[in-house]
């Protein structure tokens, strides 16, 4: 069997290569001829899916090892009865680990206190939720938006104007759904976003197209009191200089690159294409994770709580890093920085996930134990 696949997508050859011969091409570039006579094609988020890509090809089966779906036409893959699968969740806690890290530099830059505001999570599946989870179990306040979970579920869900208006921080983790009653596409758009908080922070790691970025643009351009996270921009992998230089975090698209996401992502694609084959899987993804850099810290009992905080965090990830990245590439022609972008993503650095690092809490303190509890490290409690 011949497999096309994103050259991006980590350990290919570990969970592909005993189903057939692997080629690797950028994401952008896989088109109806590079497909060949391929039966297996393994994406990322940057290859359109759909029957310009597929009709007339021997592809039976497309696998997607990113959480977001909007690359696929999943209507033209059910007429094609061509089976297709996802990775749900696989980067989540990288994404979490992104939004705390761009609290943490906004509280420094403001001079603000993170436990005082009040958060609004839109979209509460595997990133929201883990995010509200976190932010709850810090003890802060949150409210959250979900209307499809609100419906089977009920519960204490409040709707996106309560979320404009009540809410000092907003953070958008809803798919990218361009039509129906629950579309997405522009869900903060100008007139939102004139209704937002004054002082508000606004972060989007979820895509580009939730924000009408042109509104966003001119609403900061003439002056508004808002302040803004953006990972994922309108028309990727162009960024808009001038959005970005408006923004306090300006990313491209790594939220989730944490390299634990990345490497779940292939995992989850291999189980789902031994499902597919109706063969029991073999591998397991753990025999291909390396060993933390970091794997452990030690606090001590009585620690000031907001630098136990911010020392976790910044342990395994600080987004100013990428942020710098971006704004460097942004200078040159149309080209140039759409190829800064990709480069960017593509030459991505090995970077872990909060979850995961030990702490070793030196003394009894439950409140700080609480607190690394919260953020997903595991206690460890020393003498
Ligand atoms: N920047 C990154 O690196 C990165 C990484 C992972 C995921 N993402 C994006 O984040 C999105 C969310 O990821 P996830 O794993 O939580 O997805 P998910 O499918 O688990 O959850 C999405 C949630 O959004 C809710 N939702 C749908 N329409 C909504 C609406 N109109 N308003 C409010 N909520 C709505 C759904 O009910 C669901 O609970 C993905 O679809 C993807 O596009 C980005
Ligand atoms: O949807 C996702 O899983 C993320 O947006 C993912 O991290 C995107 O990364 P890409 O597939 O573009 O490498």
């Amino acid at each position: 069997m011949r497999i096309v696949a994103d050259e991006n997508i980590p350990l290919l050859d570990e969970f592909f290569a005993d189903f057939g011969e692997i080629r690797r091409l950028p994401g952008r570039a896989i088109d109806r001829a590079a497909l060949g006579d391929a039966e297996l094609l393994l994406v990322r988020s940057v290859t359109r899916v759909d029957r310009a890509l597929l009709e007339g090809s021997r592809i039976g089966f497309v696998g997607t090892c990113t959480i977001g779906t909007d690359h696929l036409d999943v209507d033209y893959l059910a007429e094609a009865s061509i089976p297709w699968s996802r990775a749900p969740g696989c980067n989540a806690r990288g994404v979490v680990d992104y939004v705390l890290g761009s609290l943490l530099v906004l509280a420094e830059r403001l001079g603000v206190e993170l436990p005082q505001r009040t958060y609004g999570v839109v979209g509460a599946g595997q990133v929201g939720e883990r995010l509200v989870g976190m932010l709850r179990g810090l003890g802060w306040r949150v409210l959250v938006c979900d209307p499809p979970r609100q419906r089977a579920e009920g519960g204490e869900f409040v709707d996106l104007q309560q979320i404009i208006e009540q809410c000092d921080v907003i953070s958008l983790h809803t798919p990218l759904l361009r039509d129906g009653e629950l579309a997405t596409r522009h869900l903060i758009d100008a007139q939102r976003l004139k209704q937002l908080r004054p002082g508000a922070w606004l972060i989007n790691a979820s895509r580009g197209e939730v924000i009408d970025t042109d509104a966003l643009r001119e609403h900061l351009q003439q002056g508004a009191d808002l302040h803004v996270v953006l990972d994922v921009w309108e028309g990727e992998p162009l960024v808009d200089p001038a959005l970005a230089a408006l923004c306090h975090i300006a990313t491209p698209h790594i939220a989730g690159y944490s390299l634990d996401g990345k490497l779940r992502g292939t995992a989850q694609i291999y189980q789902a294409f031994c499902r597919h084959r109706g063969i029991t899987p073999t591998l397991q993804l753990e025999s291909f994770t390396p060993e933390r850099w970091l794997p452990r810290l030690s606090i001590k009992a009585g620690s000031d709580p907001a630098w136990v905080l911010a020392t976790l965090c910044r342990a395994v990830y600080d987004p100013r890093r990428d942020d710098s990245d971006l704004r460097r590439g942004l200078g040159g022609d149309v080209q140039a920085r759409k190829s800064s972008f990709d480069l960017l993503r593509k030459r991505y650095p090995m970077r872990r996930e909060v979850q995961g690092l030990e702490v070793e809490l030196i003394g009894e303190d439950a409140h700080l134990r609480t607190l690394i509890t919260a953020l997903g490290a595991r206690v460890i409690s020393g003498s």
